[in-house]
C-alpha cells in the first residue's frame, strides 16, 4: 500500500489505473480505524481492481464546539490496517493539501442536511457534501463505500450524486456492532467505563421501537415516546433526536403502514454523540429479543 499526501501525486498515482480500464473504489474514513471501516474495505476490495481509502479529518463539518482537535488520530496504526486489509492506495492529505486556500464553494444539501443531526449540527452535512465532492474530484471513483450507520449523511450522498449527476455509485454498508449491540465508532474511545456499559441501551432502543410497531402502533409520535421513554431508564442517556422518518427523504411520516420506516437516534452519553438507527419494515416487525 502506498500513502499519498498530496492532490497531484495521488492523480498521477491513479491516472494510469483509469486509463487501463481498472474498476476504482473509494472508502472516504477520519481514521481510527475500527471494524466497521474495515468492512467497507472489504466490500471496496471485493468489487474494484483498485482500493483507494481516505484518511481526513475534515474541519469544514466540524462545529466550533466540536472536537476537531482533540479527535482520535493513529496513523501508523490505521496504515497497518488498511494494507492488512489489501488498499492500494491511501490518501492522507494535511488540511493545506485538502484546502490551500479558505474554501469559497460549498455543496449544501440544505433540506436533507438541516434535519435530524444536522438540527443539532448546524453546517456540518454542507461540510460532508463539500469534502466528499472533492474527494470524488480527485480521486474519480467508480464505486464509493459509506456505512448505514451514518444513515442521513448517505442519503444526504445519495441525493447529491444524484442531483449533481457525479459519475460514481454509492454503496451503502451494513452497521458492525460491538457484542452488546452498540454500533462501532471511533468516536466510542471517548465514552468512559460507566458511559459505555450504559451505552448499550441505543441498540436496545432500536429493538424497542420495532417491538412497538410490531404490536401494532401506528402514531409515529407514540412510537417515538414509548423509546425516549425507554431510553429514560438509562440516567447517563441523554437523547437528543428520536425520529420516525421516511428512510428515503427523512421527512417525517403521517403514521406507520405498510411501507418500511427509518428510526434515527443521536444519543449524548457525557459529551461523546452516539447514532445509530434501524430501518423498520412493519410487516415483518418482530419480538425483537432484549438480551
Ligand atoms: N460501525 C460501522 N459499520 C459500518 N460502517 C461504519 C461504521 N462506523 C463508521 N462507518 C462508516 O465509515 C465511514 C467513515 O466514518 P468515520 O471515519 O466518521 O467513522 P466513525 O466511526 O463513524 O466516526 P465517528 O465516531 O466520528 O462518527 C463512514 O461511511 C461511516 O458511516
Ligand atoms: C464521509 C466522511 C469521511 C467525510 O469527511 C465523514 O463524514 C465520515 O467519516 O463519515
Ligand atoms: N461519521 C460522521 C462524521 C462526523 O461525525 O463528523
Amino acid at each position: 500500500m502506498k500513502t499519498i499526501t498530496t492532490i497531484a501525486e495521488l492523480r498521477a498515482a491513479l491516472a494510469e489505473h483509469r486509463r487501463a480500464g481498472k474498476g476504482i473504489g473509494l472508502v472516504p474514513t477520519m481514521g481510527y480505524l475500527h471494524v466497521g471501516h474495515m468492512e467497507l474495505v472489504r466490500r471496496a476490495r471485493s468489487e474494484n481492481d483498485v482500493v483507494v481509502a481516505s484518511i481526513f479529518v475534515n474541519p469544514l463539518q466540524f462545529g466550533p464546539n466540536e472536537d476537531l482537535a482533540k479527535y482520535p488520530r493513529d496513523l501508523a496504526r490505521d496504515q497497518a490496517m488498511l494494507a492488512e486489509g489489501g488498499v492500494d492506495f491511501l490518501f492522507a492529505p494535511g488540511v493545506s493539501d485538502m484546502y490551500p486556500r479558505p474554501m469559497e464553494t460549498v455543496v449544501d444539501v440544505p433540506k436533507l442536511g438541516s434535519e435530524l443531526e444536522g438540527s443539532v449540527r448546524p453546517g456540518h452535512f454542507a461540510g460532508v457534501a463539500t469534502v466528499v465532492t472533492k474527494l470524488f474530484n480527485i480521486v474519480q471513483p467508480d464505486r464509493a463505500y459509506f456505512g448505514e450507520k451514518d444513515f442521513q449523511q448517505l442519503q444526504i450522498i445519495r441525493r447529491m450524486v444524484e442531483d449533481l449527476a457525479q459519475p460514481v455509485s454509492v454503496i451503502g454498508v451494513s452497521t458492525v456492532r460491538e457484542a452488546d449491540g452498540l454500533a462501532c465508532s471511533s468516536r466510542n474511545v471517548y465514552l468512559t467505563s460507566d458511559e459505555r456499559r450504559a451505552a448499550a441501551i441505543v441498540p436496545k432502543a432500536l429493538d424497542e421501537a420495532e417491538r412497538l410497531i410490531a404490536g401494532g402502533l401506528t402514531e409515529p409520535g407514540a412510537v417515538e415516546r414509548g423509546v425516549i421513554d425507554f431510553l429514560s431508564a438509562e440516567p447517563l442517556a441523554r437523547p437528543e433526536v428520536v425520529a420516525l422518518r421516511d428512510p428515503e427523504t427523512l421527512e417525517p411520516i403521517l403514521e406507520v403502514g405498510e411501507k418500511p420506516v427509518l428510526l434515527l437516534l443521536f444519543v449524548r452519553f457525557g459529551s461523546t454523540k452516539l447514532l445509530d438507527n434501524r430501518v423498520i419494515a412493519p410487516k415483518s416487525a418482530h419480538f425483537a429479543k432484549v438480551a
